[in-house]
């Protein structure tokens, strides 16, 4: 894990005010993007981009696919909504803290905003949840927050947070419903949208079969690597959160496993052997699905921020 950063909210807040127009200085929602989903911006008005180095407290994203950007704009119709946008995230896999991972989210409650809207790619573990589906996420699972791996440790930011958070309700039913109403409007297919468990892993190795089998055993539909630390930070800081997971890879789980034993026993007796293909995921698998889907994604963030 990286070193931890110290804790300077107001010299964040001031760089990042110092540059806004006074329109976009307390904007109402927050957006993270995860993998290949930072096109949002594109449909922002009014912009400004602050990278990341410009911000005191800030680290920089290193995967491909995340830019280290914050975007300022108005979204949806109308007049718009002020909305901040993280255009690339942290993982605690590239070495930043858990405290450096939540950092942004902090300043996005500071800056004023009540809602966040955070997306991810992510791996499916449930055959009835295919590739390119977005799955609203209605509860999670992780098992480093239950192992110790958990951005609420240790002292708090501020003596009015609450020292022990409850989960129960950690993502808004009434954010949930607005994903569902706006995937209504937009009149997408049915099957476009599902509920579902997050399961975060540290990762960055992507999922054995046994810990793909694991997860969907114990209630998981769909697995990243990111998103619960910067749910349970928003959540400390009082926020609505909606999380929304676009599928972009199977999790491979198969109930059984080829028998080399019995390969080799079948070449030794002369039988001809086929070798199914191994399927192996791939980040430019991520990025490629992120590519073909994000429009729709970002089509249903921007109606659920106009129905806000
Ligand atoms: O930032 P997200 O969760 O969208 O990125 C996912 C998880 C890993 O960072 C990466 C693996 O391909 O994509
Ligand atoms: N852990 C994990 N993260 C992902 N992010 C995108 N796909 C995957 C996956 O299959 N596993």
């Amino acid at each position: 894990m990286g070193d931890d950063i110290p804790l300077s909210f107001d010299a964040s807040v001031d760089a990042i005010k110092r540059v806004l127009p006074i329109n976009l200085q307390s904007p109402r929602v927050g957006i993270i993007c995860g993998s290949g989903l930072s096109g949002i911006v594109n449909v922002f008005r009014d912009v400004v981009l602050i990278p990341y180095e410009n911000i005191p407290g800030f680290s920089t994203s290193t995967v491909p696919g995340h830019k280290s950007t914050l975007a300022f704009g108005l979204l949806g119709s109308g007049e718009g909504v002020p909305v901040v946008a993280m255009l690339g995230r942290f993982h605690p896999y590239e070495g930043h803290s858990l405290s450096s991972v939540v950092y942004p989210v902090r300043i996005m409650a500071k800056l004023g905003i009540k809602d966040i809207i955070i997306t991810n790619a992510a791996g499916s573990l449930n055959p009835s949840i295919p590739v390119g589906t977005i799955v609203v996420i209605q509860d999670h699972l992780a098992l480093p927050n239950l192992t110790g791996m958990n951005p609420l440790l240790g002292p708090q930011t501020s003596k009015d947070l609450p020292r022990f958070l409850p989960l129960s309700d950690a993502y808004s039913p009434a954010l949930r419903r607005l994903v569902f109403l706006a995937a209504h409007q937009l009149q997408l297919d049915d099957s476009a949208l599902a509920e579902g468990t997050y399961a975060w892993v540290s990762g960055p190795t992507y999922e054995t079969p046994a810990e793909g089998r694991f997860l969907r055993r114990v209630g998981a539909d769909v697995v990243g690597m990111s998103t619960v630390p910067e749910v349970l930070a928003a959540r400390e800081e009082g926020l609505n959160v909606v999380v929304l997971s676009l599928v972009t890879n199977f999790v491979v789980i198969p109930e059984t496993y080829r028998s080399i034993k019995e390969e080799v026993q079948a070449e030794l007796a002369g039988k001809k052997v086929e070798l199914p293909q191994a399927q192996v995921v791939s980040h430019a698998e991520v990025l490629a699905i992120g590519q073909e889907k994000a429009g729709i994604l970002m089509k249903l963030v921007e109606s659920v921020v106009d129905s806000l």
